[in-house]
C-alpha cells in the first residue's frame, strides 16, 4: 500500500494547478462549454482505471472539478499526485 505524504512532500509533490484540500488534492479544469468537459472525463476516467486509481469528478457546464486522494491509505499518497500530473497531461 502506498505511503502517505508529509505536508512538505505534498507541497512540493502538487503539479501545477492543483490543490490541496485536507485529505484531497483537488483541480477544476476549464472548458467553453458542457460536451468538452465530458469529453475529458471519460478520457481522464479511462487514464484512472488503467492506474486503478479512482478519482472523484464532477462534471457542470464549462468545468470539470477532480479530486483525487487514496482510500486504502487515508490520505495524499504519489498515486494521488503521479495521477494528477497524468491528467494535467491530459489536459494540455
Ligand atoms: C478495491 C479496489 O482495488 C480499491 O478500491 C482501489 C481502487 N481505486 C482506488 N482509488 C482511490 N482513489 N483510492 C483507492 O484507495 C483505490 N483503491
Amino acid at each position: 500500500m502506498a505511503d502517505l505524504l508529509s505536508d512538505e512532500e505534498i507541497e512540493a509533490q502538487l503539479p501545477a494547478d492543483w490543490e490541496r484540500d485536507g485529505d484531497e488534492i483537488v483541480r477544476t479544469f476549464e472548458f467553453d462549454s458542457y460536451l468538452p468537459g465530458v469529453g475529458f472525463a471519460s478520457g481522464i476516467a479511462g487514464i484512472a482505471e488503467d492506474a486503478w486509481h479512482h478519482p472523484e469528478i464532477t462534471i457542470t457546464w464549462g468545468e470539470v472539478e477532480v479530486r483525487l486522494t487514496t482510500h486504502d491509505a487515508g490520505g495524499i499518497t504519489e498515486k494521488d499526485t503521479d495521477l494528477a500530473a497524468r491528467f494535467n497531461d491530459a489536459y494540455e
